[in-house]
């Protein structure tokens, strides 16, 4: 179904966005290059510079959350916005999510599309080189990504980025969000647990990297605790994969591979 119209399946980007006046133009204008984006719709979660009229200068809808939300609510925002901009009696857009620190590199993001315009995964999500300045030891990556695999048996590389297309079936699946930065760990195990595919694709980007400084550190302790609160709240409802009905080898999986976490169907 979704191989017969990838054609006129269009996309839309959504990029949640706070202070970032000093790349937001540039990640835009790449965005609006990516091909099959028709909507690039930037939600200035409530900075305290001018990120919104940039982001509208470079040729974004811009919505705005009067005060900071944080990111997950910016994407949950971003999402219904572009619902209501989706046109009836045409199949819904994918939403391709994007950090607005990317800059021209951006567009670099294109190969997350096809592999969801084509059918072959549900969500894709970029793996970027490494970051010239980055400072992190690996403690908020690691927790997210053994939390992950002991829910879904996937072991991703990048459980954190947040550079994802997905399909709006696939988006409602995940829905509600979870809070601040937990959002994509606590979106990946919903995806595998509702029987979708995900993918990761290497994507040549570069982004503004948390250093390790007093800001750097800070950022990570609020990762941490958004992150462990995404997997409790998940694992004191019991949603995982059980191990018993676990499909795909988790030793063949690297970025490039559909992978899929059931068998069977989950109600199978
Ligand atoms: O309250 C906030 C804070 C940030 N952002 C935006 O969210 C994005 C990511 O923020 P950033 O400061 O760049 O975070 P990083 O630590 O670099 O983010 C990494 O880790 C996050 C999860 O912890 C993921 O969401 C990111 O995609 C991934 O790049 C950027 O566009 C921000 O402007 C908001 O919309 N609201
Ligand atoms: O710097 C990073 O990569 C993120 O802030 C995650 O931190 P980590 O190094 O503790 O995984």
């Amino acid at each position: 179904m979704r191989q017969a119209g990838a054609r006129s399946q269009r996309v839309a980007v959504v990029i949640p966005a706070k202070d970032e006046v000093d790349r937001i133009a540039g990640t835009v204008r790449a965005a609006r290059a990516i091909p099959h984006v028709d909507l690039v719709l930037v939600v200035d979660d409530g900075s305290e510079d001018d990120t919104q009229h940039a982001a509208r200068a470079a040729g974004a809808v811009v919505v705005r959350h009067s005060v900071n939300r944080g990111k997950a609510s910016a994407m949950e925002t971003g999402a219904s916005v572009v619902a209501m901009r989706d046109v009836e009696g045409r199949p819904p857009r994918l939403l391709l999510f994007l950090d607005a620190d990317l800059g021209e590199t951006a567009v670099a993001t294109a190969p997350l599309v096809p592999p969801v315009l084509e059918g072959r995964a549900d969500c894709s999500i970029a793996v970027l080189p490494p970051q010239p300045g980055a400072g992190g030891r690996g403690i908020v990556t690691g927790l997210a990504r053994r939390s992950i695999a002991r829910a879904t048996g996937w072991n991703p590389t990048q459980p954190l980025s947040g550079q994802r297309c997905l399909t709006r079936a696939a988006f409602e699946a995940a829905s509600p969000l979870s809070r601040g930065w937990g959002v994509e760990t606590g979106m990946t195990i919903d995806l595998l647990v509702a029987g979708l595919t995900v993918m990761e694709v290497p994507c040549d980007l570069r982004h503004r990297p948390s250093r390790n400084d007093l800001a750097g550190q800070l950022h990570r302790g609020a990762q941490y605790r958004d992150v462990a609160l995404a997997v409790n709240t998940r694992r004191l409802r019991g949603v995982r994969v059980p191990a018993s009905r676990r499909g795909d080898d988790a030793a063949r999986q690297k970025p490039g591979r559909p992978y899929r976490a059931w068998a069977t169907s989950p109600e199978g």
